[in-house]
């Protein structure tokens, strides 16, 4: 490793930040998203149910999938009552042949999808050698695998149409790795990673089409229970509010890689500065390596 291996990533971070905080007091245009026509995985449940109430309240057309059937119809349910338009279909992301079918009917029912939004999401929690092989896998294919056959599904409509935009809902455990997730945090860097090249691949062939991938920080819906239960720290657990918000400010203003809280940027400098072993002591000391110890997820509530 040489001068420029070493520092280059954080002269490119600290060069970002000062861009952002001279970019600050001039806010990006947002776009309009109503008539947008949206397909959201995992929308039965968390963030996905609430992201597609509050897009359908701002007149996006929602097509609902989930594995989730009861979750999934009372997402469409409450949007339909509320005046919106929506569609729920049955879909396991993981099964390639489902995915191509169910977009079919959806696209048939709703029109040609406009916006994806890669969100179902499922964690073990347990330590890698606890880890049964069946769950490892499963991680994978639904937080990562997934993302290639939706988008497989959607993504050559929006670019003959040059109109569209792919989301990601990977997370924060992508970039600051967490014991007792390793399955978890892995399959989100790929979520993250193939986000991150396929906007390149888009910027490059001059398209319209956008990408934008979301890493939180954990959220109370539940699917992290028990997360730092004992020892709150430094970063509040998020409000699912809080994260669709920020995730629909996001997808308005174009915006590719989107850290919940907004701190995360600035610490992602500090995790690449801090020598290892430095690191490893402050994240000891301040908990993060015990912070799964009381994780029950959703375990209890099945
Ligand atoms: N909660 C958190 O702390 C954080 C979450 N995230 C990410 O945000 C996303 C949403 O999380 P959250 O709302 O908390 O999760 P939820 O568990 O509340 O919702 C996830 C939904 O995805 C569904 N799902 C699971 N597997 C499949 C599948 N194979 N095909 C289709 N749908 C499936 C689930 O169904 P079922 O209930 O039947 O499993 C559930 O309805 C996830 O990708 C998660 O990793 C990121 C950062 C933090
Ligand atoms: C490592 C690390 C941190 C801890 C991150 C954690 C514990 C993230 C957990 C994320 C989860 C559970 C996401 C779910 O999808 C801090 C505090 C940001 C400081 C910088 C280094």
């Amino acid at each position: 490793m040489g001068f420029t291996e070493d520092f280059l990533p954080v002269f490119v971070s600290l060069f970002q930040i000062l861009q952002a905080i001279i970019l600050w007091p001039f806010p990006k245009s947002k776009k309009d998203l109503n008539g947008e026509i949206v397909c959201i995985t995992g929308a039965g449940s968390g963030i996905g149910a609430l992201m597609a109430k509050k897009l359908a309240d701002m007149g996006c057309v929602i097509v609902a999938w989930d594995v989730n059937v009861k979750g999934n119809e009372a997402t469409v349910e409450e949007i339909r009552k509320n005046g919106g338009e929506a569609y729920g279909f049955k879909c396991d992301v993981t099964n390639r042949a489902e995915v191509y079918e169910v977009a079919k009917k959806s696209a048939k029912l709703a029109g040609d999808i406009t916006m994806l939004i890669n969100n179902a999401g499922i964690v073990g929690g347990k330590t890698f050698m606890e880890s049964d092989d069946a769950v490892i896998q499963k991680t994978f294919e639904v937080n990562a695998i997934s993302h290639f056959w939706t988008t497989k599904a959607f993504l050559p409509k929006m670019v003959e149409n040059n109109h569209g935009h792919v989301i990601s809902i990977a997370s924060s455990a992508g970039y600051f790795a967490v014991p007792k997730l390793a399955d978890y945090c892995a399959s989100k860097a790929a979520a993250a990673h193939f986000a991150d090249s396929l906007s390149m691949e888009l910027y490059k062939a001059n398209s319209a089409v956008k990408v934008s991938w979301v890493c939180p920080y954990a959220i109370s819906t539940g699917m992290f229970e028990g997360f730092f239960a004992k020892r709150p720290w430094l970063v509040d657990i998020l409000t699912p509010e809080s994260v669709v918000d920020s995730v629909i400010h996001g997808i308005q203003t174009n915006a590719d890689r989107i850290f919940l809280p907004k701190i995360l940027d600035i610490l992602a400098v500090l995790q690449e500065m801090l020598p290892r072993n430095a690191g490893l002591t402050f994240l000891s000391w301040g908990g993060v390596l015990d912070a799964m110890n009381d994780f029950v997820g959703r375990s209890k509530q099945k």
